[in-house]
């Protein structure tokens, strides 16, 4: 349930959000609220829905998905239109958790970063290449002029990650969604993205898409739990964590406990 105070500075509204494919409804009812500036993780089990959640808001389901409710980006609708088709108030920028299909394997980062800079940022001339400079050294890229001649295949999966995430904060979005940008990296690389994450998206709100409780400790907020395409339970992070009431979500606060 929905009420107006958690509308009011809301980055994203979800209501009542269903999906189907092939007339196989593998979505029901999501609610999900992320206020403004704040950080909320949508966690459950592989194929309990977060992708196709995480798909939605950004317009981008599957070829064949009917999709009902509601998806509002800055107070505005936009179930059903796709991302080219966004106004820029409405614009939801991604982390994929596969930077090398998200990336373009034969053109330069700096080029890949230019795009958004200045489609999005409004950029022209060297403060295209100084913004570029700037954003890869905040992820973390020291070298950032050689990473800005390189292309995707000339750096290692931590690295593309990083590219990625400087990409999608070139957009400068008032939301950012991350589906699983950690997953595919070993701990200590997982844990400085989260670092990164933690440290350049404040003031834009994020839905970060993950089945680890503890990252979602660590970085977010709030937490969102689905389960079987509905949403089983969500609230603060931390009061949830402490008394969970889903059987999903005790057991990944169990397996977390364990692995500390
Ligand atoms: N294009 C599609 N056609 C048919 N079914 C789909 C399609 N995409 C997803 N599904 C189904 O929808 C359900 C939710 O999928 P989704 O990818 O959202 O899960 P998820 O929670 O992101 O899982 P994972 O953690 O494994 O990525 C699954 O049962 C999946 O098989």
């Amino acid at each position: 349930m929905i009420t107006g105070s958690d509308t009011a500075a809301s980055a994203l509204e979800v209501e009542d959000l269903a999906v189907s494919v092939g007339g196989t409804r593998l979505l029901r009812g999501v609610d999900l609220v992320v206020p403004a500036g704040s950080r909320t993780a949508l966690v459950g089990a592989s194929g309990s829905g977060k992708s196709l959640t995480a798909g939605a808001v950004l317009g981008r389901l599957p070829a064949g998905a009917v999709a009902t409710g509601s998806v509002r980006v800055a107070g505005e609708e936009v179930l059903g239109v796709p991302a080219a088709r966004r106004t820029p108030a409405t614009r939801v920028a991604a982390i994929a958790q596969d930077p090398l299909a998200a990336l373009n394997p034969l053109v330069t980062v700096g080029a890949q970063l230019a795009t958004p800079l200045r489609r999005r940022a409004g950029l022209r001339g060297s403060a295209v290449r100084a913004r570029a400079v700037e954003l890869l050294e905040a992820v973390g890229l020291a070298d950032a002029e050689r990473v800005l001649r390189s292309v995707p295949g000339e750096l290692s999966g931590g690295q593309r990650q990083r590219v990625c995430t400087a990409i999608a904060l070139a957009a400068r979005a008032g939301l950012l969604v991350a589906d699983e940008p950690t997953t595919a990296l070993d701990l200590v690389t997982q844990a400085q993205v989260v670092d990164v994450l933690r440290e350049h998206t404040r003031g834009t709100a994020l839905l970060f898409v993950t089945h680890d409780i503890a990252v979602s400790a660590a970085l977010c907020d709030r937490v969102v739990v689905l389960c079987g395409g509905r949403v089983v339970e969500q609230g603060p992070v931390e009061e949830l964590i402490g008394a969970p009431s889903s059987d999903h979500l005790r057991e990944l606060v169990t397996a977390a406990r364990a692995a500390a």
